[in-house]
């Protein structure tokens, strides 16, 4: 099938670059021309495991191009997707200017051929019929400019997407689920055919499992399906954080209490990690999009406010344990093991870290850091108040503890003797509850992690 990506970030670039693979022919536009550049040279603009070399094959098999003209992506597609961003306003609510320009254009380039506008950005609950109103604007505004009488024919889709930063490529081979929200079953049946090899695990790593459950919705089921999704796993890790909060206190190990309750089937043993809490470009901007759909409709969301709440406390729980151990932070060197939100991605779009290096900058510490990613990349990605170094032993130099912030699997193997022997005082802070607690205290450092006494 002829497909059209609109928007080439961490959603737009993997689907179009997967879409391709099972065998589409795939366009993907976006507006910045210096990333339509850098791909046409076979570049991925993001970090992403296993992404670039399977955009370079199927480029290398004419399956996949990449362009700044929507036009030409419009005019020889027949699935159109809108892959662009959704940020957060201040006001918590959820900045639709791109999807919006996107349709109008959509509608400036349609013709009389049938087209499905797929949803593929995570946009406010009722927002199909509002795209399906921008295009149809978008149209009549061209037609009226340029005099043709055309008569179009398309219909909107939402298709929320689930996939996790740094295992996008194989949360898109390998769905838990497909969600397809329309009142066209012409549309939902194109759409359940263009995912026909991903539904009968012809491509992915679980060949046996049975097929991937297609959930065929109204528009706005769809729409809520993919912000409840996230609001459910947000609260399961604010839930958890707020258990490790009371574990500290007690003296329960909250590693243990959670395999103890993740083995109720009914509960699972997913998304229990205690730490500095949940961020990223999904996570907040959804639950505080939904709190504000709420409001909207006069209606308190009680349990989100909390969980909210909690994660803004549970950022910063890091820097409290530090006073408790250090007492004063003013003129103390902090350290930074990790930066970006989550590990094997280069996104620091409301990533912990920028919270904690703030509250530190704040309190008079001199705050340092080492990332795999950002100190190799030398972009600033928008930092201050933090020094970058280029390897943990340069990190650890003179300074009085150390903070896990993410949970690069590279932390796992450091000399953490060596790095004890150059710091001022060998103080860890996990904030991940990710290293060995046994090895750190062997390396002579003092271990403090979360909800973990
Ligand atoms: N990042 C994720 O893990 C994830 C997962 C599921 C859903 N989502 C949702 O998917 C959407 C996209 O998220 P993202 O993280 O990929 O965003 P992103 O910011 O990484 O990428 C958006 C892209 O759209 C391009 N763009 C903006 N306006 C354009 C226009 N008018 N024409 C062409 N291109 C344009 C930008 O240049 C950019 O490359 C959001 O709604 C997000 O909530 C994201
Ligand atoms: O047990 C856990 C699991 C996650 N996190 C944190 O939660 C945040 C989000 O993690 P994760 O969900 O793995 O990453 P994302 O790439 O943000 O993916 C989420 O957001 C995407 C965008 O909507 C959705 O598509 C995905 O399904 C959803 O998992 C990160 O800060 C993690 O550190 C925890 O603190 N504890």
């Amino acid at each position: 099938m002829r497909v059209c990506v609109i928007g080439t970030g961490y959603v737009g670039l993997v689907t179009g670059v997967c879409l391709a693979h099972i065998g589409h022919q795939v366009i993907c536009v976006d507006n910045n021309e210096e990333k339509v550049k850098l791909m046409r040279a076979g570049q991925s603009p993001i970090y992403e495991p296993g992404l670039s070399e399977l955009m370079v094959a199927n480029m290398d098999s004419d399956r996949l191009l990449f362009t700044t003209d929507l036009g030409k992506g419009v005019r020889e597609s027949e699935i159109l997707f809108i892959a662009v961003g959704t940020p957060a306003l201040e006001d918590g609510s959820s900045d639709t200017r791109y999807v919006e320009a996107v349709a109008r254009s959509i509608g400036e380039h349609l013709d009389e051929k049938y087209r499905v506008i797929v949803n593929k950005s995570t946009v406010p609950i009722g927002s199909g019929d509002w795209v399906r109103m921008i295009v149809t604007e978008g149209n009549e505004a061209h037609q009226q400019q340029t005099g043709q009488a055309i008569a179009v024919n398309f219909d909107v889709v939402s298709n929320p997407e689930f996939l996790r930063e740094g295992s996008a490529v194989y949360d898109t081979f390998n769905p838990d689920r497909i969600v397809l929200g329309g009142n066209n079953p012409q549309a939902l049946a194109l759409m359940r055919e263009l995912y026909t090899p991903l539904i009968e695990r012809r491509v992915g790593e679980n060949p046996d499992l049975p097929p991937v459950p297609v959930v065929m919705t109204d528009l706005s089921s769809a729409e809520m399906i993919k912000y409840a999704a996230n609001a459910f796993l947000a609260t399961k890790i604010s839930f958890i954080n707020e258990v490790a909060n009371i574990c500290d206190r007690v003296g329960a190990d909250v590693s243990q209490v959670a395999q103890g309750i993740g083995l109720d089937s009914r509960i699972g043993s997913k998304f229990l990690n205690a730490g500095i809490g949940w961020g990223g470009s999904c996570f907040p901007k959804d639950v505080s999009a939904l709190i504000h759909t709420a409001k909207d409709y006069g209606y308190t969301t009680s349990i989100l406010n909390a969980v909210v709440e909690v994660n803004q406390v549970q950022r910063l729980i890091v820097v409290e344990k530090l006073q408790q151990e250090l007492k004063i932070l003013k003129g103390k060197v902090i350290g930074l093991l990790g930066l970006t939100f989550k590990p094997d991605t280069d996104d620091m779009r409301d990533a912990p870290a920028l919270n904690i290096i703030q509250q530190l900058n704040r309190l008079g510490a001199k705050v340092k850091a080492y990332d795999p990613i950002v100190s190799q990349s030398g972009v600033s990605h928008g930092l201050s108040g933090v020094q970058i170094e280029s390897t943990p032993a340069m990190l650890a130099d003179q300074c009085d503890a150390l903070i896990l912030v993410t949970e690069w699997q590279e932390f796992l193997k450091l000399d953490f003797p060596a790095l004890a022997s150059r710091m001022h005082q060998a103080v860890i802070i996990d904030g991940r509850n990710f290293l060995d607690k046994a090895k750190l205290q062997q390396s002579g450092f003092r271990y403090l992690g979360v909800g973990r006494s």
